[in-house]
C-alpha cells in the first residue's frame, strides 16, 4: 500500500514535468526505491489520519520516467532533475535527456504520453514483454487482467507492430479485436502530436453492423483513456461512447465526474444515430473511426475533408470483412476503398470521378497498413489476396461491378507485396470449448422443445431464428410464460437494439431471440447456449452463430433444432463443415414433461390470439378518432357514443374476448404454478415431505422448475448420435423417423 501510494506521486509529479524540459539530470536509478522519497504528513481531512493500513505516505519531485529497450527487454530509468533551487546556482547548458520514451524515440518527436508510470512489464506481464507495445497499454492489459496475449494476438502483433499486412483468421471469440487494435492504438500512443494539437486520422475499421462498430469501439476505448492520475479536463465530444452519443443528454453524467481527455480518440460512425452529433465529433479530429460502411459513405459525401483524410490513412481494417457483403454494403465499400487506393500510373482501377490527390495536392499515402480479420474467410480466398498482392496488373475482369466478398477483398490495395496470413482457424469451424447438440423434432414441436430446453437449462440462451415473423410470434408465448425474453432483429430502433442487448447482457437467465444481425461478432459475456430454431443458411453463419458462445476459452453449447424438411440442408451443412451426424449428439428429452409443457404453450397462444384481437379492436377504433381529428372532420357524437356503449354489439364482442382473456391467464398462472414432475415422481412427495424429493429439495438438488430431475449441464444430457439409418427396401415407405408431441 505504501509503495503504490508513493508511485502514484511518483507518476504525478513526473508528468507534471512535460513542460520542463530543459533541466539537467542530477542523478539516474534503475529502481524506484532508490528515489530520494521524503515523509509527507498525512493532512487532516484527507481521509487518511487514521491508521487503516497506511504506515507511511512519501513523495518524490522532479523525477523523470524513462523507458529503454535493452536485450534484457523493456527497462525503466528513473533520471533525478535539477529543482529550481539547484538551477538558481547557473546553468543554461542543454537537458541530459528529453522526455521521449524509447517509442518516441522511434518517432523521434514528441508524443501524446499518457501519464507515465512504474509499470514493470517484464515482471507483471511475462507473456506480453516481448512486444514491445507502449508501457500505457501494458498497464491496461494488466488492469483488466487480460495476462497473456491469445493465439492469434501472439502470431498478429509482431507482424502488425512492424509495419506488414495482416489476413487475420481465427476462432470466433479469439481476440482478433485487439490483435488489430494494439498495433493501431501502439502507433497513435508513440506518434507525434500536431503542435497545434489536432489529431489527424490514422485508422479506419469498418464493421459489418452497428452493433460490431458499437462493440469494437468500447473494446478499444478501453485502451484510449488515461486509466490513473492525470489531468482531468472538460470531455471531449470525439471521446464520448456509442452510449452516450445514444443518450439524450450525451456527456452530461460525464461532465459532473469529471473527465479525462482520451490519449487516443475515437468516434463510432453507423447508423441509427444522429448524423450532425456524429460530424460535430469528426469536427473536432479524431485519431480512429470505427464505422460501418452505410453511414461513413453518406457522411463521406458531403465531407471533402474527412475524403482527404482517409486517402491518407495509415491503418485500413475490414472486421469480419466477409460479412460486409451479407450486409448489404457492397456499393459504399467499393467506393470507401477507392478512396484508399494508391494513384499511380500502374494503378489498375480508377477513381469513379475525379482526381485522387488531395486539396494540398498531397498523394495517397504508401504506408497504410491493411488488416483484414475474420472467423471464416476462406483458404482460396486467402490465397488469391496473396497472388493478388504480389500481381496488380490490370487484369480483364476489374471493371466488371463487383458481386462476391472475393472481388471486393481482391480489390484491397494492399502495400505489402507479401501480407501475412495467419489462419489458426479449426478446419470445421469449431471451437474447442464448444459442445454441440442436435434436436430432432417436428417443426410445430419446436416451441415445446425450446421451452422444454430453457426450462430444463435455465442460462443465458441466444435463439437464433431465420426471420423476424418468428421472433414476433415467439416473444409475447416467453414472456406469457414468465420467461425474460428480448428480441433484436433490424426492424428495431437503434436505441432499442442496445437496450435489449444490455439487458440480456445483464439478466443471467434470459433469452435473446435475434435474427443473424447477432450472429457476427457480438461479444456477449457468458452465453450459456446458443440454439439454432432454424438451421442456418450457410456454414459460415452456423460458425458465427456458434461463437456468440464459448468465447475466450469459456465452455459454450450449440443445439441445432432439425425438422424432416430440414434435414437435407442439414446434411450439407454438414458436410460443408467436414462433420459427421456423430459430432452432434442429441440431446435427450424428458418426454413425459412435455406434455404438460405443451397445455402452458397452448395456452399462451390463445391468450396471445385474444390480446392481438383486442389490440387491432382498439386500434381501429383509436385510428378512426385519430384520422378524423387530422382531417378536422367531426365524427358523429352517436358513432362515438355508440363505440363505447356497453350495448353496441362490437364493444359487447370486445369486452367478451377482453373477459375471455383474462380467465385464459387466470388458467396459466395456474398452470405455471404448479411444478412440472418427471417420471416416478408423485405429487404427494412434495407436500409431505418424504423421499427422495424434500430431501433433495433440501440439498438443493432438484431442478427449480422441473421436480424428480437434478439440475444439470446440457452437455452432460447427450446420447451419442446413430450413425447408420436402417436400409429400407425398394417401394417400403420410410418409417416415420420423428413422432412429435402427443396433443
Ligand atoms: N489477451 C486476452 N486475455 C483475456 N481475454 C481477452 C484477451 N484478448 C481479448 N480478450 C477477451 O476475449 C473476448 C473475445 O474477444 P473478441 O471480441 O476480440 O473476439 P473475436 O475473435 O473478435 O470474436 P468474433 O470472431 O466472434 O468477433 C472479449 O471479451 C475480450 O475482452
Amino acid at each position: 500500500m505504501e509503495a503504490n501510494l508513493s508511485k502514484t506521486k511518483l507518476k504525478r509529479k513526473a508528468s507534471s514535468q512535460r513542460g520542463s524540459s530543459r533541466k539537467r539530470v542530477k542523478a539516474s536509478f534503475t529502481s524506484a526505491e532508490s528515489l530520494p522519497w521524503k515523509a509527507v504528513s498525512k493532512s487532516v481531512g484527507s481521509g487518511l489520519e487514521e491508521d487503516d493500513g497506511i504506515l507511511e505516505l512519501e513523495e518524490v519531485d522532479d523525477v523523470e520516467v524513462i523507458y529503454e529497450n535493452t536485450d534484457r527487454g523493456r527497462v525503466v530509468k528513473f533520471n533525478v532533475l535539477q529543482t529550481p533551487d539547484d538551477e538558481s546556482l547557473g546553468s543554461d547548458e542543454e537537458p541530459a535527456h528529453d522526455h521521449h520514451s524509447p517509442s518516441e524515440a522511434i518517432e523521434g518527436n514528441e508524443s501524446h504520453s499518457p501519464p507515465l508510470c512504474t509499470f514493470d512489464s517484464a515482471a507483471l506481464l511475462p507473456d506480453w514483454r516481448h512486444f514491445t507495445l507502449h508501457p500505457h497499454i501494458l498497464q491496461v492489459l494488466h488492469s483488466r487482467k487480460f495476462i497473456s496475449p491469445t493465439p492469434i494476438q501472439s502470431k498478429a502483433i509482431p507482424p502488425a507492430l512492424s509495419g506488414r499486412d495482416v489476413i487475420g483468421v481465427a476462432e470466433t471469440g479469439s481476440g482478433k479485436t485487439l490483435a488489430y487494435g494494439l498495433p493501431i492504438i501502439h502507433h497513435i500512443l508513440s506518434r507525434p502530436r500536431s503542435p497545434t494539437n489536432q489529431r489527424e486520422l490514422q485508422a479506419l475499421i469498418l464493421a459489418p453492423t452497428r452493433e460490431l462498430a458499437l462493440q469494437v469501439s468500447d473494446h478499444l476505448n478501453a485502451f484510449a483513456k488515461v486509466i490513473d492520475g492525470g489531468v482531468k479536463n472538460e470531455p471531449e465530444e470525439a471521446d464520448l461512447t456509442a452510449r452516450e452519443l445514444l443518450s439524450d443528454k450525451p456527456g452530461v453524467s460525464v461532465r459532473q465526474h469529471g473527465y479525462h481527455v482520451p490519449l487516443v480518440s475515437i468516434a463510432v460512425l453507423v447508423g441509427g444515430m444522429s448524423v450532425q452529433r456524429q460530424r460535430r465529433v469528426l469536427n473536432r479530429s479524431v485519431d480512429v473511426i470505427v464505422a460501418t460502411p452505410g453511414r461513413l459513405w453518406d457522411i463521406l459525401e458531403e465531407d471533402e475533408a474527412l475524403v482527404n483524410q482517409i486517402r491518407r490513412l495509415r491503418f485500413l481494417v475490414l472486421d469480419e470483412a466477409d460479412r460486409m457483403i451479407e450486409a448489404g454494403h457492397f456499393e459504399e465499400m467499393d467506393k470507401i476503398l477507392r478512396l484508399t487506393r494508391r494513384q499511380s500510373k500502374r494503378d489498375e482501377i480508377e477513381p469513379e470521378s475525379g482526381d485522387l490527390s488531395d486539396a494540398a495536392g498531397q498523394p495517397t499515402r504508401d504506408s497504410m497498413q491493411t488488416f483484414v480479420f475474420s472467423a471464416t474467410l476462406s483458404k482460396e480466398l486467402q490465397r488469391n489476396l496473396k497472388k493478388r498482392s504480389r500481381h496488380k496488373s490490370r487484369t480483364k475482369g476489374d471493371h466488371k461491378p463487383l458481386s462476391t466478398i472475393d472481388d471486393l477483398l481482391l480489390r484491397l490495395d494492399f502495400r505489402d507485396p507479401q501480407p501475412d496470413i495467419i489462419d489458426i482457424s479449426p478446419s470445421d469451424g469449431a471451437v474447442s470449448t464448444l459442445q454441440l447438440s442436435r434436436l430432432e423434432c417436428l417443426s410445430s414441436d419446436k416451441d415445446v422443445y425450446l421451452y422444454y430446453f430453457l426450462l430444463r437449462y435455465p442460462g443465458r440462451s441466444l435463439v437464433f431464428l431465420s426471420a423476424i415473423d418468428g421472433i414476433r410470434r415467439l416473444l409475447p408465448l416467453l414472456e406469457l410464460l414468465n420467461l425474460k425474453a428480448f428480441p433484436l432483429h433490424s426492424q428495431l430502433e437503434q436505441r432499442q437494439r442496445l437496450k435489449n442487448l444490455d439487458r440480456f447482457k445483464s439478466t443471467p437467465k434470459a433469452v435473446l431471440l435475434a435474427t443473424d444481425i447477432a450472429a457476427r461478432g457480438l461479444d456477449i459475456p457468458a452465453v450459456d447456449h446458443v440454439i439454432h430454431y432454424q438451421i442456418p443458411r450457410s456454414a459460415d453463419v452456423f460458425v458465427h452463430r456458434n461463437g456468440r458462445t464459448a468465447r475466450a476459452m469459456q465452455k459454450g453449447f450449440s443445439l441445432l433444432m432439425c425438422s424432416p424438411e430440414e434435414r437435407r440442408v442439414a446434411r450439407s451443412l454438414l458436410a460443408k463443415l467436414g462433420r459427421r451426424e456423430d459430432d452432434f449428439p442429441a440431446i435427450s428429452v424428458e418426454m413425459t414433461l412435455l406434455d404438460d409443457l405443451k397445455a402452458r404453450i397452448q395456452l399462451a397462444r390463445q391468450i396471445d390470439l385474444q390480446q392481438h384481437k383486442v389490440k387491432k379492436q382498439n386500434h381501429e377504433r383509436h385510428w378512426l378518432k385519430d384520422t378524423a381529428e387530422a382531417m378536422d372532420i367531426e365524427l358523429d357524437p352517436d358513432f362515438m357514443s355508440a363505440s363505447e356503449d356497453e350495448s353496441n354489439p362490437s364493444r359487447r364482442q370486445q369486452k367478451r374476448t377482453e373477459t375471455k382473456t383474462a380467465s385464459l391467464k387466470a388458467e396459466l398462472r395456474e398452470l405455471l404454478s404448479k411444478p412440472l414432475l418427471a417420471r416416478g415422481v408423485s405429487a404427494k412427495y412434495i407436500t409431505f415431505g418424504s423421499r427422495p424429493i424434500a430431501d433433495d429439495l433440501v440439498e438443493g438438488n432438484v431442478h427449480e422448475t422441473m421436480l424428480g430431475l437434478k439440475r444439470t449441464d446440457a452437455g452432460d444430457d447427450l446420447v451419442a448420435a446413430k450413425t447408420k439409418k436402417p436400409k429400407v427396401k425398394k417401394g417400403k415407405k420410410e418409417p416415420e423417423e420423428w413422432s412429435g408431441v402427443r396433443s
